[in-house]
């Protein structure tokens, strides 16, 4: 098969990783700047101009969309989508997934336990939203950071209260969130690959960090997952309608709280913490989404998408 990886970075870990496992499956792989891509709209015709060629010929697409090119990145996967490529991300999904509000409601709606979160868009109702939370200690999140960049632990609710002021004077969209102390600077990275957890990490914040996050000087291990942390773990990379997701789950006295659904989650830290071939798995999995599309071209319901591809409702709902 034909297998493009959108990337911008062809020479990082995951991107490598990727490119290796396809051509070891006997796939032929391409590393594409979906910031490279032209959109070319035509009446019934639409397509994609890479460096003044036309592409043409993919049978699936593996995107890896950063977070400040959501919607460059998606425009260019819903093409392909448009284009009758299968692709192992769906567009709406990543759209989901990046909006730490939207999903959060998706996951409140399908029963995925939660830190406590609160969102509003009325300076006014600060200390209203800090006590909704269950009080200070609480967690102040920037709704599209990454890398626990734009996460902040406000102490006490004076601290809370001007933090959030800041952030509202900036014009920042923010959410509140219960503090969970007793998961101290840890959380679980669960990687899920079509409806299957193939591997988890548990990841340590450094001395004296409350963010565990690897870009943050986190360290990763291997960690077996109890059933209940599986479970949510796909139940909330089902309820975004993703076919690759990263998990992000604290471990609290009332059983896993879901943080966030990564859709571009890095290889380099999950692959070296369980030692297992998970580009390996993604390959797989994007082959056998494509091998699926040519035996029956025509009804299109495969159970890892449950959500309906234009909108936050699950199909048939
Ligand atoms: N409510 C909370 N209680 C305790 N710790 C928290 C809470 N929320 C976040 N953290 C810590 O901060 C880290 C970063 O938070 P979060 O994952 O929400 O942000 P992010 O910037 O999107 O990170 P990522 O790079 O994983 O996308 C978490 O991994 C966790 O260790
Ligand atoms: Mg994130
Ligand atoms: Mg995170």
């Amino acid at each position: 098969m034909k297998l493009a990886i959108l990337s911008r970075e062809p020479k990082s870990y995951s991107t490598q990783r990727l490119v290796e496992a396809a051509l070891a499956q006997g796939h032929e792989a391409v590393v594409i700047d979906h910031l490279q891509c032209n959109i070319v709209l035509e009446k019934g015709k639409p397509g994609i101009l890479y460096q003044g060629v036309l592409l043409e010929g993919f049978d699936a697409i593996i995107p890896r969309i950063g977070a400040s090119v959501t919607f460059y990145g998606t425009a260019v996967v819903r093409q392909f989508e448009m284009m009758k490529v299968r692709t192992a991300i769906d567009s709406q999904a990543i759209v989901r997934s990046r909006d730490k509000l939207r999903s959060m409601q998706i996951l409140s709606r399908a029963g995925v336990g939660m830190p406590k979160t609160a969102f509003t868009n009325f300076s006014a109702d600060v200390p209203a939203m800090i006590e909704q939370v269950g009080g200070a200690p609480v967690i102040i999140k920037l709704l599209e950071g990454t890398q626990g960049l734009g996460v902040v632990l406000a102490e006490s609710a004076k601290a809370a209260q001007s933090v959030i002021e800041a952030f509202h004077n900036l014009k920042a969209r923010i959410i509140v969130q219960e503090f969970i102390a007793e998961s101290k600077g840890a959380d679980l990275r669960a990687f899920v690959v079509d409806g299957e957890v193939v591997g988890a990490m548990k990841r340590q914040g450094k001395e004296g960090e409350f963010r565990s996050n690897l870009h943050r000087g986190g360290s990763g291990t291997l960690v077996k997952l109890t059933r209940a942390e599986k479970a949510a773990a796909l139940l909330a990379t089902k309820a975004l309608g993703l076919g690759i997701a990263g998990v992000d789950m604290l471990q609290s006295k009332r059983g896993p709280l879901v943080l966030e659904v990564n859709s571009s989650p890095g290889l380099e830290g999950i692959e070296k913490a369980t030692g297992q071939d998970i580009a390996g798995r993604i390959i797989e999995y994007t082959a056998d989404l494509a091998a699926r599309k040519r035996e029956k071209p025509k009804p299109k319901k495969d159970s890892v998408r449950a959500v309906d591809a234009q909108s936050d409702v699950p199909a048939g709902k």
